[in-house]
């Protein structure tokens, strides 16, 4: 105990040295050599210091350095909050509807990660002119000094990093608003495969009519291909998901695709299967789509002729086709003809080696005729998910009544519950009925009856 206190001792007198030394050195010493001392000085204190020190600059070279804006946005999420900051500057990204917070230059905050205490400080200093310089640098240079104890350097380095660009991607995802990308014939040559706008559908899984209980394990079978990077690592998976909707027009097939997105917080890609001349093409597509995504083939059933491939334009040679049972698609083996899209092609964009560009991606598809749909496409283990978008039930019923009138028309409930089970209308057919007559509760509920009822006398329900 008496050691340790000597030697405390001794550290503080030669702290108190040093500082001593630096005020001499400063009055004593010519300006020209004063920063030098400085330098060395601040690095023998450093030497005695329990902490270090790490820069994040602004800048890695020419490049900008990812983490620095990691670390921006990261210490955003906080900035506003944390009483350690007391100067924050606002800023409002394009396509965003949301300020974040930054640390003002000079200006510092502290973090806990893992009960580690962190601290974090921005600098900012005026850059030398550069007139030769050809790229345009930012006028300042800047950087984060991230300052731990040295014997949490271990922790730190292997995972607080990797948790600030983790949390930095969701805030950079949900500070963004989504977007919905498509393809169209010849984007390719002009650069740009996909052409993006902002996606701002306001479906969501409260407003989807549906039965509550299915609608449930959707919503917790998308929650766990979210949280799933550990699974599919672990279990030698592709970190990606297939969904199969199916059902007649209007039943919400699109409707849940635009829920499901803005569920996840991914972005869209709707792929037009017209658009694209040959499965090189799909493969180039595929290969600029982001992880963090939903690539939608509507209507698949109509989109190109997938449903027998032996009529596609140039036969394959015998020995390396094998119809009917697809097994050379279906093993995502490599297609025969790169001049056309095939099924082959397509099966090889969703599930062969090539989906697993990228990661964290949904494909759905969705079609009005799952009896059109070729074996290969429905075979177990395709399409992880098959999903009945079916006529209303009462329940779903229930959910339309709230989200256009507000209440779920108890007063007639067991007779909109009978009606609605014979009438096998469409969800869409509903919410038109619905549409017109909202601002009277009472006229919308009776009429909706009246259609209803009319609708499922014509299917023989309500006749003699
Ligand atoms: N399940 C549903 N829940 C809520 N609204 C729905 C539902 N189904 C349909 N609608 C309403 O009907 C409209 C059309 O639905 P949607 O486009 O999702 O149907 P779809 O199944 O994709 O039809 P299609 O097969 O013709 O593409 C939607 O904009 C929505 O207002
Ligand atoms: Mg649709």
């Amino acid at each position: 105990m008496a050691e340790r206190k000597e030697s405390w001792t001794s550290l503080a007198s030669l702290l108190g040295t040093l500082a001593f030394c630096q005020t001499f050195l400063q009055l004593l010493l010519p300006p020209e050599l004063r920063l030098a001392s400085l330098k060395f000085l601040t690095r023998a204190l450093r030497c005695f210091s329990s902490h270090c020190y790490f820069d994040v600059a602004e800048m890695d070279g020419v490049n900008t350095n990812e983490l620095y804006n990691a670390v921006h946005l990261y210490l955003s999420s906080f900035a506003s909050t944390s009483a350690s900051a007391s100067r924050l500057s606002l800023t409002r990204a394009r396509n965003s509807s949301v300020t974040t917070f930054g640390l003002s230059s000079n200006d510092s905050i502290a973090d806990v990660f893992d009960g580690v205490a962190v601290h974090w400080e921005h600098k900012a200093t005026q850059r030398q002119p550069q007139p030769s310089s050809r790229r345009s640098v930012p006028d300042e240079k800047r950087g984060f000094t991230l300052r731990i104890k040295k014997r949490d350097k271990d922790l730190i380095l292997n995972s607080y990093l990797d948790h600030i660009m983790d949390k930095a991607n969701d805030i950079r995802r949900n500070n963004q608003e989504r977007l919905i990308y498509t393809n169209s014939r010849g984007s390719e040559s002009r650069g740009r495969p996909w052409e993006a706008v902002p996606f701002k559908h306001p479906s969501t899984f409260d407003t989807l009519a549906m039965d509550p209980e299915k609608k449930r394990d959707i919503m917790e079978d998308l929650r766990d291909f979210a949280a799933g990077q550990a699974f599919y690592q672990r279990t030698g998976r592709a970190w990606k998901r297939g969904y199969l909707l199916y059902g007649p027009p209007g039943t919400g097939k699109s409707s849940m695709i635009a829920a499901m997105a803005n569920f996840l917080g991914y972005d869209i890609y709707d792929l037009e299967l017209t658009e694209v001349p040959s499965n090189s093409e799909l493969r180039k597509l595929l290969m600029k789509t982001s992880s963090k995504s939903i690539i939608v083939i509507e209507d698949i059933d109509c989109s190109v002729n997938l449903s027998n491939r032996s009529k596609a334009p140039k036969a394959p040679p015998p020995q390396s086709y094998s119809a009917p049972d697809a097994s050379n698609a279906a093993s995502g083996g490599e297609d025969w003809n790169n001049n056309t899209m095939t099924l082959s092609g397509l099966l090889n964009f969703t599930d062969g080696l090539w989906s697993c560009c990228g990661s964290e991606r949904i494909f759905v598809f969705t079609t009005n005729h799952i009896d059109k749909l070729d074996l290969a496409l429905l075979r177990s283990g395709r399409m992880d998910v098959h999903i009945c978008m079916s006529y209303c039930s009462y329940p779903a019923l229930k959910i339309l009544l709230h989200n256009y009138l507000g209440s779920e028309g108890e007063a007639a409930a067991s007779e909109l519950r009978e009606a609605v089970e014979k009438a096998k209308m469409t969800p869409a057919d509903i919410s038109e009925v619905l549409i017109k007559k909202r601002r009277n509760r009472e006229k919308a509920v009776s009429e909706l009856l009246e259609v209803m009822k009319a609708r499922a006398e014509g299917n023989g329900e309500y006749g003699g």
